[in-house]
């Protein structure tokens, strides 16, 4: 299968490469060159599918008036010379399986697209949004052996997205005056902040009982599960999309936005060599700075437990990735 070659550019063009044209990488493509953030190249190893995709994308620039150019391909050459490149490759859950048992297939998945796509663009920033979203991002740092602050996951702007979602719903307010944060692993375990979530300023403890704030803590930890089980054969992708587009977005245009994101953790929070969500400055260099919260002993707790299930986690995939090698 040949690829499409980008032919009608005549300047260096900023470059997003997306691995896995599934829903979430293919509606990540749309929604970046529909911003104009960038040119897009979709990479799959269905051969066919992604130049589908990609045509059909261009075919939309008619009606959507960008210029951006959408390439398809099975080849990681033509991802050469990205600035940033997202994983989206591997399965995704099915009712009734936790993201962890995705390991299983995802990590090998993950670490070798990570490394083609690293060994044709080294100076990439990588955004890792397979799952286990924590324990993958993990694993494609160590294969590729980009430095740190290049390396980050995509789920804590879900999950804040999510939270803050269903406290608009629920005091029916604008989502403008919304923020929240949640941090932690991107599974039942993560944390969303309550104490650090407000209505234009205001906490939502002012807003609403703590018996309401449960509940909507409860479904943000359910947020992805809710959507399997309504949609039975695929999970979310329109807000995955979005979130990993607000990453792509500030890390493009330098904006320097305090995003939550699974990031490297150095002794910050008192975890060592783990990727989990909190806060962080995105701008071009990647992860350009830790924020870190003060959090109270529960929080802590919770925070901690996440990264306990994590390294578990890790353990188990690389025991897969040796016995794989054997
Ligand atoms: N971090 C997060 O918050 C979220 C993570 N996800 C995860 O993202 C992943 C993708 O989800 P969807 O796009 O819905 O799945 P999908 O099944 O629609 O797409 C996955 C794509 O990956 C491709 N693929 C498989 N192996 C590949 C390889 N070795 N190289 C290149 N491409 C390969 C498949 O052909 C398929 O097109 C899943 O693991 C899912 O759990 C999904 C939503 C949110
Ligand atoms: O639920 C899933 O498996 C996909 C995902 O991570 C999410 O939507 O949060």
């Amino acid at each position: 299968m040949t690829s499409i070659n980008f032919t009608n550019l005549n300047c260096p063009s900023t470059r997003v490469s997306i691995i896995g044209a599934g829903k979430v990488g293919s509606t990540l493509a749309q929604r970046v060159a529909e911003k104009n953030l960038a040119d897009v190249v979709l990479l799959d190893i269905v051969e066919g599918w992604p130049q589908g995709i990609a045509l059909d994308l261009m075919q939309a620039r008619g009606a959507e008036r960008h210029d951006r150019q959408i390439v398809g391909t099975n080849n990681y050459a033509d991802t050469a010379n990205s600035n940033i490149i997202v994983i989206a490759a591997g399965i995704p859950r099915k009712p009734g399986i936790n993201r962890e048992d995705l390991i299983k297939i995802n990590a090998k998945i993950v670490t070798e697209s990570a490394q083609q796509a690293i060994a044709h663009s080294p100076e990439a920033i990588l955004i890792v949004v397979t799952n286990p979203l924590d324990v993958m991002t993990y694993l494609a740092w160590e294969a590729t052996g980009l430095p740190k602050h290049r390396v980050m996951g995509m789920a804590g702007i879900l999950d804040s997205s999510r939270f803050q979602t269903f406290i608009a719903m629920e005091l029916g307010v604008s989502i403008a005056e919304i923020n929240a944060t949640v941090l932690g692993s991107h599974g039942d375990l993560m944390v969303p902040l309550p104490r650090y979530s407000t209505v234009n300023g205001i906490p939502i403890a002012q807003m609403m009982d703590a018996e309401t704030i449960a509940r909507l803590v409860d479904r943000t930890r359910n947020g992805g599960a809710e959507i399997v089980k309504l949609m039975q054969t695929s999970s979310a992708y329109f807000a995955p999309a979005s979130s990993t587009c607000l990453m792509v977005e500030s890390i493009l245009l330098n904006q320097s936005r305090i995003l939550p994101c699974s990031v490297y953790l150095n002794g910050q929070y008192g975890v060592q060599d783990l990727f989990l969500g909190v806060p962080c400055r995105l701008g071009y260099q990647g992860v350009e700075q830790v924020i870190e919260l003060e959090l109270s002993d529960t929080e802590k707790a919770a925070f901690m437990e996440c990264g306990k299930l994590v390294r578990q986690s890790i353990e188990e995939a690389k025991a897969i990735l040796n016995n794989a090698q054997i």
